[in-house]
């Protein structure tokens, strides 16, 4: 069978993945064949193989390459699954390299992302990374908040002890912890179940740890050898250094200074020069108290001094690390406070630009009020001043005929005559009366007489100026009064009327109506201004009119009548033409 299909690089990555912890030594393997079948690999794969790298180099506490492992992978700036993944172990390769500013400005970076972040896994992942961070960063009670977030968030195929690790770890920080808490041993129980020796190791250290302080001497030698085997085979530095320190912390206890000097000077070499840790801590602290005791007060010393240092760096590093984290939370905070200013600003900006429009709007909507307000002001004063104007109308005119009714027309003839007089003016007013129209009436209807009425008007209209008044003095009367007419010219003006008029007979619906009138003149000349006069003079012309037989004119002051032939048919005469 060809060996390719075996070969470990054609397993994939997600399965590869999927026994980082579980099964570590194969999980090497894997990587190994991985590499060497590197240009076989997709971009996609490639992508995922550097994160495994900088996994496995975060693991063995080589920081420097697994951040430049992890830096090629968010070098796309792609947010998906691994993404995150990467950002997440990025936090805490950066912590690993004692870089908690960073680490703590990049968690809570990420935190604010959380809810963005659907992809389970990367959730999942990213929740452990910070409440292991947090708890590290001296906030147990926030690391605890996404150790529930997790078990919540336990993605399907996913064991719970991930989670439940986290909730330990943050009890721990938070010094809620005793050895025979029940979230501690069923962690150890379900991490164990599940096979991941990596966690379930962690737990039984903190157990281990737990015992120790609560002088359960005997359980905590048991519980070390018991995990012993797993440690050594899994070569987890950090549980490396824990175990050998443990092991010098117990026998010293015990009473056993040889065990307990041996595991000392086991913890002192597996660490490098400058490093420092709490093992290293609880290693030198061991080792004076052993030579102290023996009397070996220059080796007593020299551990002293190694032991100040470690304390003082060990104090040092988690003072550096809260300072950091008070650090990148205050910055964090004043960048938020920032961002919500700078939206309050605008909200103030945006209102401040509504108010303006919302003014202008006002603005536009006052003016259109305005402009509505004085179009309907101008328009009642229009219709105010047409009804005024009506009225006006309707008090001074004949409602058949239009002309000025008999008051107006008086008051208007003594205005003119008035004006008249002052510049010594001549006029006359004239008396019209239609010859026998109660016959007219009576042959025809009121309708016709009203007809006949208006037709008369008209005629009478025709033949005067505009300076002329025309009025109607009541029934079939009417008055004029001409304007700068001296007492000739009012004759014959009279006497076209009187012929207009007879000449003009009205025709209604196949009837012919002939129209005659009488007219008496009386003139300024001889009378002079006074209306009253001259009314009198016109009416006793006209009187004379009808007397001497109608359709003709005759002229106050005039012996005789006006010199106007008198045609035969002088009576009108009512004709029906067929
Ligand atoms: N159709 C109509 N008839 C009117 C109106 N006002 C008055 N009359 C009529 O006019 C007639 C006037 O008649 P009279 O005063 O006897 O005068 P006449 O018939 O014209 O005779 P003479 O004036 O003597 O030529 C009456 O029958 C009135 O009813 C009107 O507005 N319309």
């Amino acid at each position: 069978a060809p060996a390719s299909t075996t070969t470990p690089s054609r397993m994939p990555l997600s399965q590869v993945d999927a026994i980082r912890t579980t099964d570590h030594a194969r999980f090497l393997t894997m990587l190994d064949a991985l590499h060497r079948d590197i240009d076989a690999l997709s971009p996609q794969d490639r992508r995922y193989l550097r994160f495994l790298d900088g996994w496995q180099a975060n693991y063995e506490g080589r920081y420097s390459d697994a951040m430049a492992a992890l830096q090629e992978v968010l070098a796309g700036g792609q947010q998906d699954a691994l993404g995150v993944r990467a950002t997440a172990m990025l936090m805490n390769t950066l912590t690993g390299q004692g870089k908690y500013a960073e680490a703590y400005a990049m968690a809570t970076r990420a935190a604010d992302t959380l809810p963005s972040v659907t992809d389970p896994t990367a959730r999942f992942v990213l929740l452990a990374n910070l409440s292991q961070m947090l708890t590290f960063a001296g906030q147990p009670q926030i690391a605890m908040t996404y150790a529930d977030m997790m078990l919540k968030a336990t993605p399907k195929g996913v064991s719970r002890c991930e989670a439940m690790v986290q909730k330990v770890v943050a009890l721990e920080g938070a010094r809620q912890l005793m050895a025979s808490s029940p979230e501690l041993l069923d962690t150890i129980d379900v991490c164990k179940t599940n096979g991941q020796p990596i966690f379930s190791n962690t737990m039984s250290l903190i157990l281990v740890d737990r015992l120790l302080e609560e002088n359960r001497l005997d359980e905590a030698l048991a519980t070390l050898r018991r995990i012993t085997p797993s440690i050594e085979a899994a070569r987890y530095f950090p549980h490396l250094i824990d175990l050998s320190s443990a092991r010098a912390r117990i026998f010293e206890a015990m009473g056993n200074k040889p065990e307990a000097r041996k595991a000392a000077l086991e913890t002192v070499a597996m660490n490098h020069p400058g490093d420092t840790n709490e093992a290293l801590r609880f290693a030198y602290r061991v080792l004076y108290s052993i030579e102290k005791a023996q009397g070996h007060y220059a080796d007593a010393l020299l551990y002293y001094e190694n032991y100040v240092v470690q304390d003082q760096g060990y104090l040092r590093d988690a003072n550096v690390r809260t300072a950091a984290y008070e650090a990148a939370s205050q910055h964090f905070r004043a960048e938020k406070l920032e961002t919500e200013g700078l939206s309050k600003e605008n909200r103030i900006l945006r209102l401040q630009q509504a108010l303006d429009a919302k003014a202008v709007e006002t603005g536009r909507l006052y003016i259109t009020v305005m402009a509505i307000l004085l179009a309907s002001i101008a328009f009642w004063m229009v219709r105010i001043k047409r009804s005024q104007l009506r009225f006006k109308w309707l008090s001074s005119c004949d409602s058949l005929t239009g002309i000025f009714n008999h008051q107006h027309f008086m008051g208007e003839s003594g205005r003119a005559l008035r004006a008249l007089e002052k510049r010594a003016g001549e006029g006359c007013l004239i008396f019209l009366d239609l010859d026998h129209f109660k016959q007219v009436n009576d042959s025809h209807g009121h309708a016709v007489g009203d007809a006949v009425l208006k037709h008369a008007v008209a005629i009478c209209k025709g033949q005067l100026r505009k300076a002329d008044l025309l009025g109607r003095l009541g029934g079939e009367e009417f008055g004029m009064f001409l304007m700068d007419a001296p007492r000739l010219q009012g004759t014959v003006v009279a006497d076209r009327i009187r012929l207009s008029l007879a000449a003009s007979p009205l025709i209604v619906d196949d009837v012919v109506v002939s129209i005659s009138a009488s007219i008496g003149l009386a003139c300024t000349d001889t009378i002079g201004y006074d209306l009253q006069r001259l009314f009198r003079g016109s009416d006793a012309a006209l009187y004379l009119a009808k007397r001497t037989g109608r359709n003709r004119v005759v002229v106050d002051g005039d012996d005789r009548s006006a010199a106007t032939p008198f045609p035969a048919h002088t009576r009108p005469v009512d004709s029906t033409t067929a």
